[in-house]
């Protein structure tokens, strides 16, 4: 299996991102290890809004994480923080533990530098995440005439410095073998955590509803049909359905993406109309979700602004949930696109096929 890292951040101004983009060259330097630079939030900076945010439940698909963010009062920053406090589930289920880590900012003075990569590392060590710091990597070689960000635990940068180009060439470096470094330790440690890499093919073996029970996914009751339709239709051994965001008999975060709610909702909504549709395909196998042989297909319909096309990124919440629960069964052909409205207000609507025994 691809070993793969992600370079996870949050950035306002473009300081992280320009830090962000020497630690993927480093981690791809060890040519054996691909770098994925996602955000904590969409941006909409220039050059940051085309970068795809990720979701908590992909984290545990990578063999390493390199965080970044700015500095803020000598501290995480807020999206950041915001982003790990999602996290909780990921820490019951020991997702994360073992994983390697690495952490690096951008600051504006430097107040607070070192406080402020400590301070991330708080939440990692939580996570039972293996802490990758600097030590004095690459100190020979900077250049020691102007103030730098160097760090025993991380690379920094000192943007509001302006008498050199930030960040510096030596700060770009460190930032590089920061992650050629954490590269290194990812290849080294592959295999010997749990992570959802190795849980998903355990998970084809295990029984699903101890899955559930592990993740702790509830699965709400059936959704009663609203019209003149079947809730599932079985044909030969192909299973279709059809769900929208309903729970508890009301629409969760009705509305159109960027005008009512915005992506975090969005998400929302779309776990619940998977949990819908799983809930309908155990009612389909008679209560066995172990029947479960493949997910063939998703469609996954968002009710968005006609400029819209981050289809894919709201979409993944329910492929990355049927890839958790599912391991390689949960695998699926997609297709995403926008619709001017759904039934019902719903944000989102899923249509789902599944192969079954
Ligand atoms: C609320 C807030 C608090 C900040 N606190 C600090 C700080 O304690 N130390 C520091 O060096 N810079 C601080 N800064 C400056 C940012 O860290 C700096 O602008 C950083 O380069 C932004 O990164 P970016 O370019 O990726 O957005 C702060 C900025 C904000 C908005």
């Amino acid at each position: 299996q691809e070993t793969k890292i992600l370079v996870l951040i949050h950035s306002d101004n473009g300081g992280t991102y320009t830090l962000a983009q020497e630690v993927a060259k480093g981690i791809e330097s060890t040519g054996k290890v691909k770098a994925d630079i996602k955000l904590v939030k969409s941006s909409s900076n220039s050059s940051l809004k085309d970068i795809p945010v990720a979701t908590v439940e992909e984290l545990t698909t990578y063999n390493g994480i390199a965080f970044g963010s700015p500095i803020y009062f000598g501290n995480i920053s807020t999206a950041m923080s915001e982003f790990l406090s999602k996290t909780v589930d990921l820490w019951s289920n020991h997702a994360l533990e073992g994983m390697p880590a690495t952490v690096f900012m951008s600051a504006g003075s430097g107040a607070g530098k070192e406080l402020a990569i400590q301070s991330f590392w708080n939440s990692l060590a939580v996570h039972g995440m293996i802490l990758v710091p600097s030590g004095i990597m690459g100190n020979e070689s900077i250049d020691k005439t102007v103030p730098q960000g160097n760090t025993v635990l991380g690379t920094t940068s000192l943007a509001s410095l302006k008498n050199v180009e930030r960040p510096t060439k030596s700060e770009r470096y460190l930032a590089k073998i920061q992650g050629q470094n954490l590269s290194k330790i990812a290849l080294a440690l592959k295999g010997t955590y749990q992570s959802s890499l190795i849980t998903k093919g355990d998970n084809q073996e295990k029984n699903i509803d101890e899955v559930l029970k592990e993740k702790k996914i509830e699965l709400p009751t059936v959704p009663q049909p609203a019209g003149s339709y079947e809730p599932y239709v079985r044909t030969g051994n192909l299973i279709f359905i059809n769900q929208v965001a309903l729970k508890n008999g009301k629409i969760v975060n009705p509305g159109k993406l960027g005008v009512d709610i915005n992506e975090k909702q969005v998400n929302e909504a779309t776990r619940a109309t998977i949990l819908n549709v799983l809930s309908v395909l155990k009612d389909a196998v008679g209560g066995d979700l172990n029947q479960v042989k493949k997910c063939v297909q998703l469609t996954g319909i968002f009710n968005t602004k006609a400029d819209y096309t981050q289809h894919a990124d709201l979409m993944n919440v329910a492929s990355n949930l049927l890839v958790e629960i599912f391991g390689d069964k949960g695998k699926h052909a997609r297709a995403t696109y926008g619709a001017s409205s759904i039934p019902v207000n719903s944000s989102v609507e899923i249509q789902a096929i599944f192969e079954v025994e």
